[in-house]
């Protein structure tokens, strides 16, 4: 019986070996045959979100609802217009840009889809280092993988997808710009501004969108003269001038994208600053803004440099980017790709004379606080005239404007039916009370040209020139917007309570500053009295050491002396043993 079980006890273990043996071989001939079959077949193209190709393949997957299928999301407020085309019932309306919610399909959940024919799939891979993940700003990469060898799919995928993508953002403005990862990870999308709206002293406006696009065109010359082709606007003055604003009307209508970045960032250093910059894709703008920031003002070199005097080391408050660094990068931003450079500041002369240079900025442009023209345009464009003068005689014109003058401020019932804004909600008179619709127009009354035009001109002479900026009284129009009237009876108002409010902030500054200065003072007074006290304790200490050396030293004379007359009478006294003795 015994060598029979052993037998088929064997047998069955060289049953399972064998089994095994051939069970692993397919096993590995199956990985080697896939391994072969994907790396021949197979295309992987990776999107970085720092790159603006992501954008393009983004807002395709986007726009063809690639996500749509996706069944693990993760939630968050919707704060752009940005969407990831996942249906949600958040935005349960059939314009997804109406939700509140965004529905972001989680990281490495692969989505399949078919693109002429050919299947792909896409993966959005984690960022690394990162901690959560809440859509695209986090960063992070986007994995396409074609089951195909064709390479001729991924190169239409991706012209089809760049095409679409511009086609998309023309009637907007596409503002890039750095975020934690210091590479251009942010993506906003403005409506663009058109340059009419810019109400700049005559001239200015035309001369910047000339300069532009001359420059863009005559790369050939650059090249033929042997001329760096690169070119550097400087945009400075107070704030709430228009600088800004030019920058993103002539974006637009020279149909760039923005690259926005700050020198004070957090931990930009050269090296960044120059990976940016290097980064950054032809026919663009590079916008620096704030470019006094990197540099400390006098104010903070006093500062610094009475701190160094008296070996206080101060916490850093500035960027890490030195002059040299920034001068090296504004030199190296040459392209044949057509880029152009846009600095701004609030505060020229804290600049380096090196940096203004021409041929690091080529135009600079100085924004001052409104003119007459200004005023006069900004007023009109607040309250556009009718677009057609009603076939009134001229005659009759001038009475109308002294009537229009002499009539109170339209309510909305007087208001022409085109100037009146529409209620959204027409069943708001059976609304409850608490919750009645706000009824007054949105837009101002469409006032003839002529009433128009004395209205703006009386509001300009109410308004000293050179004293307001067009943000400020923007400010002011917006909080009349409908009433035009109400406009110039009430400018003077609002001036005497702004010049009272600049008081009362130069008044706080002032007291800040004196303040500032007494503290100062004081510390400086009580660090003299300081030195003064350890000079007086020192002359102290020195006078005592001195009397207990000299107190030391009598003492010591008197026990030498005392010695000495112990020794002398010693040796008397032995001698006279010895005259005894003898
Ligand atoms: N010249 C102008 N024409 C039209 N709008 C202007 C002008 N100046 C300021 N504004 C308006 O004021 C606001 C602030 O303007 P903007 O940001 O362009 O000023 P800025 O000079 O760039 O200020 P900052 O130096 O603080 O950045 C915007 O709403 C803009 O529409």
């Amino acid at each position: 019986m015994e060598p029979v079980l052993a037998n088929s006890y064997l047998q069955s273990s060289l049953n399972f070996f064998f089994f095994g043996t051939v069970l692993e071989t397919g096993r590995r001939l199956w990985q080697f045959l896939m391994d072969k079959f994907t790396g021949g077949f197979v295309l992987t193209a990776i999107f970085d979100s720092a790159d603006p190709a992501y954008e393009w393949f983004f807002s395709y997957l986007n726009d063809e609802k690639i996500w749509s299928s996706t069944r693990e999301f993760r939630v968050t407020a919707r704060t752009t217009s940005r969407t990831w085309g996942v249906n949600s019932a958040a935005s349960n309306s059939n314009n997804d840009d109406e939700g509140y919610a965004e529905y972001t399909p989680s990281y490495d959940q692969p989505q399949l889809f078919k693109y002429q024919g050919t299947y792909c799939q896409v993966t959005r891979t984690k960022p690394e280092g990162a901690a959560h993940g809440l859509g695209h700003e986090d960063g992070g990469q986007l994995v396409l993988t074609l089951y195909t060898r064709n390479r001729s799919v991924l190169d239409n995928l991706i012209s089809h997808a760049r095409a679409q993508y511009l086609k998309k953002s023309k009637p907007r403005l596409v503002v890039h710009g750095t975020d934690h990862c210091g590479s251009w990870c942010q993506v906003t999308t403005k409506a663009r501004r058109p340059l009419d709206s810019l109400i700049l002293p005559t001239g200015v406006k035309e001369m910047m969108l000339n300069d532009a696009r001359d420059f863009l065109r005559s790369e050939q010359w650059y090249a033929d003269a042997g001329i760096q082709h690169k070119r550097g606007y400087l945009l400075y003055g107070p704030p709430g001038t228009g600088k800004s604003s030019t920058i993103h009307a002539l974006a637009g209508e020279l149909d760039l994208e923005i690259y926005a970045l700050s020198l004070a960032a957090n931990g930009m250093d050269d090296a960044g600053l120059s990976r940016l910059i290097g980064s950054t894709p032809a026919h663009s703008i590079i916008l620096i803004e704030d470019i006094d920031c990197a540099f400390p003002s006098r104010e903070e070199k006093k500062r610094q440099k009475e701190a160094k005097e008296k070996g206080i080391v101060l916490a850093e408050t500035q960027s890490r980017i030195t002059l040299s660094g920034l001068l090296n990068v504004i030199d190296g931003v040459s392209s044949e790709e057509g880029r152009l450079l846009f600095a701004t500041t609030n505060y020229v002369n804290r600049l380096d004379p090196a940096l203004l240079r021409a041929g690091r900025m080529d135009v600079k442009i100085h924004y001052k606080m409104s003119t007459q023209d200004q005023i006069v345009n900004l007023f009109k464009r607040f309250y556009p005239a009718q677009k057609e003068e009603a076939p009134a005689a001229s005659d009759k014109k001038s009475r109308r404007i002294s009537e229009l003058e002499l009539t109170p401020p339209p309510t909305p019932s007087t208001l022409p039916a085109d100037s009146t804004s529409t209620d959204p909600n027409p069943t708001s008179d059976t609304a409850s009370p608490k919750f009645a619709v706000d009824t007054t127009p949105i837009y101002p009354p469409r006032l003839p040209q002529a009433a128009v035009d004395q209205l703006a001109e009386r509001f300009a002479s109410l308004v000293p020139q050179n004293k307001f900026t067009v943000a400020e009284l923007q400010g002011y129009l917006l909080t009349v917007k409908t009433r035009p009237y109400e406009a110039v009876d009430g400018v003077v108002k609002w001036m005497e309570e702004v010049e009272e409010e600049r008081e009362r902030m130069r008044k706080e500054k002032e007291e800040e500053e004196k303040r500032e200065e007494e503290e100062e003072k004081k510390e400086k007074e009580e660090q003299e009295k300081a030195e003064k006290k350890d000079k007086v304790d020192e002359e102290k200490k020195d006078k005592v050491d001195e009397e207990k050396k000299e107190k030391v030293g009598e003492e010591k004379e008197k026990v030498d002396e005392e010695k000495k007359e112990k020794v002398d009478e010693e040796k008397k006294e032995k001698v006279d043993e010895e005259k005894k003795e003898d």
